[in-house]
C-alpha cells in the first residue's frame, strides 16, 4: 500500500511495497540550475505550492500525450479492477507512471497517492519527464493567498487520477475499432465526444484540504482538425485560476451534470430531486466540475460511493478557486489527509459560482442521504 522513499512517500491501490531512490537536488530536473528553462525565472522565490500547481500543468500535459498516443497506437491493455464497471488501461498505467515519478523528483518530501495498483507501475525507465521543458505555464501568474504561501512540502499530500473517465475511454476505443465513423451506432455519439470526457487529474491537499489542483482535457479542440488538442485548468483556493474563461451557468434553468456509466436508483432519485431542467450525463469527475466552470451545468448531483479522492481534490480546489462548492451529498466536507478512506461513500454535490449550495443540499432526499453511509 505504501512506499517510502527516504524522504517522502507514495502510497497506491494495490498493498506492494517498492522503493524509488531520491535523487540528490542536483540531479532533480525541477530543481537543477537550468530550471526552470521556460517556465518562470521566479521559481525559486513564488510560494511552493504555486510551483506545485505550475509543474503539475506541464506534467499532466504531458500525461496527456501519453493517453493520446495509447490511443492511437490502439492497444489498451484493458484490466477489470474490482468489477466491469471499474477498468484499468495502458494509458491509465503509463500516465501515473510519469506523473508520480516526476512529481517525486520534483516534491520527494511530499506524499502521493496515485489511483493505479503499484505492480502496474514498477518498471519506472525513462518515465521522469522534466517540467521545464514544457513553456506552456508561467508559474509566477499562479497566485497563493498569505495563508498558504509557507505550506511545507512535507504537509502537501498530492491526489493523482491519472485518467478520469477510463469508462469512456475504453468505450471510444471500442466505437473506432467497431469502424463507426461519425456518430456510432451502438452509443449515439461520435467517438471523439467521448474522449472529450477524459481528463488527468492532480489535486494537491494541505492539512486534510484540497488547496490547489490541475485538469487536463487531452482531447479538448477534437472538433478543429490541424489544431492542438488540449487545455489544462488550475487552480488555488483563495489564489487564482487560469487556462479557461470561467462562465456562469444561464439564470432561469437548473442543468444537472451526473454520471452516465455509474448510474443507480439512488443516483437518479437524487439527480430527480433537484428539480432539474435538463440533465447532461457525462463521464468523469474532472469533466463535470469543466462544465460547472465553463457555465454548461449549475450542478454536479452523484449519489454513490463509486468516486474516490483522487477524483475530487483537484477538481473541488480548482472549483473552489472560481467561486464555487463541493461537499459530499450530505453537505459535509471532504477530508483529504494522507490516511483517509480512499473512496468518497458518501457521494459528491457540487455546485457552480453564484448558485445555492445549500438550497441543492435540502432538495436531496433523506432516503438517498441515509443510503450512504460514512
Ligand atoms: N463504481 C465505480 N467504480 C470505479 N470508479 C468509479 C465508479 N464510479 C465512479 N468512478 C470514478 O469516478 C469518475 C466519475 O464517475 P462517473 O463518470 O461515473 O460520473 C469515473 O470516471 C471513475 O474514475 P476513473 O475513470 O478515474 O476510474
Ligand atoms: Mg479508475
Ligand atoms: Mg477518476
Ligand atoms: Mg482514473
Amino acid at each position: 500500500m505504501e512506499r517510502n522513499t527516504s524522504q517522502g512517500k507514495h502510497v497506491g491501490v494495490q498493498q506492494i511495497n517498492f522503493l524509488i531512490p531520491v535523487q540528490e537536488d542536483s540531479e532533480r530536473p525541477c530543481t537543477s540550475p537550468r530550471f526552470p528553462r521556460n517556465m518562470s525565472v521566479a521559481a525559486h522565490t513564488t510560494p511552493l505550492l504555486s510551483r506545485v500547481v505550475g509543474y503539475s500543468v506541464a506534467i499532466a500535459n504531458n500525461a496527456g500525450r501519453i493517453i493520446r498516443d495509447i490511443m492511437k497506437r490502439g492497444e489498451l491493455g484493458i484490466v477489470e479492477k474490482e468489477s466491469a464497471r471499474d477498468l484499468q488501461t495502458e494509458a491509465d498505467r503509463a500516465a501515473q507512471r510519469s506523473i508520480i515519478t516526476s512529481l517525486q523528483k520534483c516534491f520527494p518530501k511530499s506524499t502521493i497517492i496515485g489511483e493505479e495498483g503499484e505492480d502496474e507501475v514498477k518498471d519506472l525507465s525513462g518515465q521522469v519527464f522534466d517540467p521545464s521543458s514544457d513553456s506552456s505555464s508561467s508559474i509566477s501568474s499562479i497566485a497563493c493567498p498569505p495563508q498558504l504561501t509557507t505550506v511545507a512540502e512535507e504537509e502537501l499530500v498530492i491526489w493523482v487520477d491519472p485518467l478520469d473517465g477510463t469508462a469512456e475511454y475504453t468505450q471510444a476505443h471500442e466505437c473506432r475499432i467497431s469502424g463507426h465513423l461519425g456518430v456510432c451506432k451502438t452509443l449515439g455519439l461520435s467517438c471523439e465526444s467521448l474522449l472529450d470526457h477524459v481528463t488527468v487529474l492532480i489535486g494537491i491537499a494541505s492539512g486534510g484540504k484540497a488547496v490547489g489542483g490541475v485538469i487536463h482535457q487531452p482531447y479538448y479542440n477534437y472538433q478543429n482538425p490541424g489544431a492542438e488538442l488540449g487545455r489544462t485548468i488550475w487552480g488555488i483556493v483563495g489564489g487564482s485560476v487560469g487556462g479557461m474563461p470561467i462562465v456562469a451557468p444561464p439564470e432561469g434553468k437548473v442543468i444537472v451534470t451526473t454520471t452516465r456509466s455509474h448510474s443507480s436508483s439512488t443516483v437518479n432519485d437524487a439527480v430527480a430531486a433537484v428539480s432539474p431542467t435538463e440533465v447532461l450525463r457525462v463521464g468523469g469527475a474532472g469533466h463535470k466540475v469543466m462544465l460547472l466552470l465553463e457555465g454548461k451545468a449549475h450542478v454536479y448531483v452523484f449519489a454513490s460511493p463509486g468516486c474516490k479522492k483522487w477524483d475530487t481534490c483537484a477538481p473541488q480546489a480548482i472549483l473552489e478557486a472560481a467561486g464555487g462548492i463541493l461537499t459530499d451529498i450530505k453537505g459535509d466536507p471532504i477530508p483529504y489527509h494522507a490516511t483517509v478512506a480512499h473512496r468518497n461513500s458518501t457521494g459528491v454535490l457540487a455546485s457552480a459560482a453564484g448558485q445555492d449550495h445549500q438550497a441543492f443540499l435540502a432538495k436531496i432526499p433523506q432516503h438517498v442521504k441515509d443510503n450512504l453511509k460514512a
